[in-house]
């Protein structure tokens, strides 16, 4: 009689799978256009289902012979989407067994990040008062190297004199981003995607979009020093995240990258 509340292990397991994934593509869409193309999809399924349900034969008929024909069209409207899905996924480097451990973050205790956060927070904050631009990538789990190409690779331990004349305004290496992966500055000069959101305000230019674009596609962390006003950000899932100050930021990126 209790057949249906039996639960096995295989369940729980594909439930899991079913929410990461579910997850991954919130991440992927969230705050572009695809994400109404999703909720519109979503709708029709809704009705088409309610129809099913009163019995509505020729509404449910029409809205079912869309949705099953509807597969090859959504290949083609989210091309794009997912090109990035399988990217991110592709991307992941599960064989690291820090970044292994790093995805099962319930077992987050003792495994500290090797990266020296204060170094590159009081860089910012040098390049802050000088209104040096400065875009800083931090790699986490998502391999960047598919970005790393686009840019000079350089394998420099991490310190904050050389970030400050990496991106002073004379230096050759100043343009573009700068790729940090355990640190080591690992690139320079690196071509970032840039976000389609139509949610970034107009103010903030190219370098601000590159940010957010890179951690909508990977779960890279960035900071930034804006040029125009020294103002810094931190960026993190396509979406700026708020400080109090300095030591609240270092604290932030500290945790985010455990
Ligand atoms: N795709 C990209 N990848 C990496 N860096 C980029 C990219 N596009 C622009 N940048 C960097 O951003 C700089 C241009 O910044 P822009 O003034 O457009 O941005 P902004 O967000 O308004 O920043 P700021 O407040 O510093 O002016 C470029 O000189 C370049 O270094």
């Amino acid at each position: 009689m209790l057949d249906f509340i039996e639960f096995s292990l295989l369940d729980v397991l594909d439930i899991l799978l079913v929410a990461i994934l579910l997850y991954y593509i919130y991440k992927l869409l969230k705050g572009t256009v695809a994400i109404n193309i999703v909720i519109g999809i979503a709708l029709i399924f809704l009705i088409w289902k309610i129809t099913q349900a009163l019995k509505m034969e020729m509404l449910s008929g029409i809205l079912g012979y869309l949705l099953s024909g509807g597969v090859i069209a959504l290949i083609i409207v989210f091309q794009q989407e997912i090109r990035k899905f399988l990217l991110m996924i592709g991307t992941t480097n599960f064989t690291n067994k820090r970044n292994f451990l790093k995805q099962l973050k319930f077992l987050q205790t003792e495994i500290g990040s090797d990266i020296d956060t204060e170094t590159i927070i009081e860089a910012c904050q040098k390049m802050s008062k000088s209104k040096t631009g400065a875009l800083i990538v931090i790699e986490r789990t998502n391999s960047l190297d598919f970005l790393i190409n686009t840019g000079d690779t350089m394998n420099a331990l991490l310190n904050d004199a050389l970030l400050q004349s990496i991106f002073y305004k004379n230096s050759p290496l100043h343009d573009g981003a700068l790729i940090i992966r355990d640190n080591y500055i690992v690139a320079t000069r690196v071509v970032l995607p840039i976000s389609d959101s139509t949610k970034i305000p107009a103010r903030f230019g190219l370098r601000h979009r590159a940010a957010i674009g890179v951690s909508e596609k990977t779960d890279a962390v960035c900071l930034l020093v804006s040029e125009e006003t020294g103002e810094i950000s931190y960026i993190k899932d396509g979406g700026f995240e708020l400080y109090a100050n300095y030591t609240d930021l270092n604290e932030k990126v500290r945790k985010d990258l455990m």
